[in-house]
């Protein structure tokens, strides 16, 4: 496959060629960057030297981009990705578009707008939600995906089974995620500097994060039912990695064995879903560098509950990883390939 990377100096960017680069079957056609093109990514990040120290392009070729690439990955802030994917496909009706940000995840383009608060440009795309376990079959027939945000990814996995099965109140669902720095992007702010979050944790967007519709989207698909959710992220001092803690009741005579067998029957035959089991407990420096999700569950007698964990790496699994995933699928290979490196310990 000829692959091309709109983004690439940014972390997911970066993630999805340190993946690529290995990958046995994508040729890597362009990269590109608005702000240092003409520059050579080693340049700007020295790790890749010797390993890729190819030039950049900017989006100013996107026709030879689009003309010459079987799929291009887009790793740009949202709102940009969706006239990418509008160009692109247009120059290229057989180009695959898998965009990491959020312009292409919403069935609804209202919803989008609503959270996102910009115009949705690309209203007529037949995009797929890329959350590759729950949406295998409509992403191998996909043009364009839209890969799930991070948070969203763990929390979705954790809570898809006891949601597909009517285990729960679907009205009782609450989601505490903690993610890593590098979740925020290259970009500089002063919420990730070292001195604002080293030795700290906080939460953030209470009651209002974006990613909130995302899950309860995905979860209705599941359920057959608008379903509302609380979702509270926090931010913590570690580069990688997203902790997700998710409760919900369980439904009256709802026993232990019937939620694990829940979680065995859709997960046991998926390789990147590492089932802990009852009582497991996930931890992010186990799916390191890898696009393992880990899952455990518990459950809480005394408060009727239960209470499900995942852990991620926020930049494989909850973006570059999961779009190489999507793009194996679309290309009917070895969903692995690519992405079956051991995690990095510790
Ligand atoms: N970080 C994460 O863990 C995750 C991120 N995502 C999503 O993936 C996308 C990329 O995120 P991430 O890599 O973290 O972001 P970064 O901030 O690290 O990188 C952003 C990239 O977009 C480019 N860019 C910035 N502004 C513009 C613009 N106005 N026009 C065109 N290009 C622009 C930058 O290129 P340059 O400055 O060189 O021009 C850079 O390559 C986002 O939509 C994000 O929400 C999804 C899941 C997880
Ligand atoms: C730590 C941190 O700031 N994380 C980001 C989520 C990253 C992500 O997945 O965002 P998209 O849905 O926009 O792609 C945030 O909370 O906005």
């Amino acid at each position: 496959m000829k692959i091309s990377i709109v983004g690439a100096t940014g972390y997911t960017g970066a993630e999805l060629l340190r993946i690529l680069v290995s990958h046995p079957a994508a040729e890597i056609q362009y990269i590109t960057s608005e702000s240092q093109p003409g520059t050579a990514i080693n340049e700007i990040y020295p790790h890749f030297t010797r390993f890729y120290d190819k030039t950049l392009a900017s989006l100013g070729d996107l026709d030879k981009i689009a003309a010459d690439s079987d799929v291009i990955f887009i790793g740009l802030p949202h709102g940009h990705a969706m006239e990418v994917g509008r160009k692109a496909t247009a120059i290229n009706q057989k180009v695959k578009i898998i965009d990491l940000g959020a312009d292409y995840r919403f069935r609804n383009p209202d919803v989008y707008e609503q959270w996102y608060k910009v115009p949705h440009t690309h209203r007529e795309a037949q995009a797929v939600y890329g959350l590759t376990e729950l949406n295998r079959s409509q992403v191998r027939e996909a043009t364009i995906v839209g890969n799930p945000g991070c948070y969203t990814t763990a929390s979705i996995l954790a809570l898809a089974p006891l949601v597909k099965n009517k285990l729960v109140d679907l009205n009782s669902i609450v989601v505490d995620a903690k993610s890593g720095v590098s979740g925020a992007g290259r970009g500089l702010n002063l919420g990730s500097h070292f001195t604002e979050v080293f030795e700290s944790v906080k939460a953030y967007n209470i009651a209002g994060h974006r990613h909130t519709p995302e899950i309860e989207a995905a979860l209705a698909e599941l359920a057959g039912k608008e379903i509302v959710i609380s979702f509270t992220p926090h931010l913590i001092p570690m580069a990688r990695g997203i902790l997700s803690t998710c409760y919900a009741r369980l439904i009256d005579g709802v026993s232990p064995e019937t939620v694990d067998q829940a979680y065995h029957a859709m997960y046991n035959d998926e390789y990147f879903i590492r089932l802990l089991g009852r009582g497991g407990y996930p931890v992010t420096k186990n799916t390191r560098g890898t696009n393992f999700c880990d899952l455990g569950w518990h459950i809480d007698k005394r408060t009727g509950r239960v209470i499900a964990v995942a852990a991620i790496d926020n930049l494989v699994k909850g973006a570059a990883g999961q779009a190489v995933q999507n793009m194996n699928v679309m290309f009917n290979i070895d969903e692995r390939a690519g992405l079956d490196n051991a995690p990095l310990y510790p």
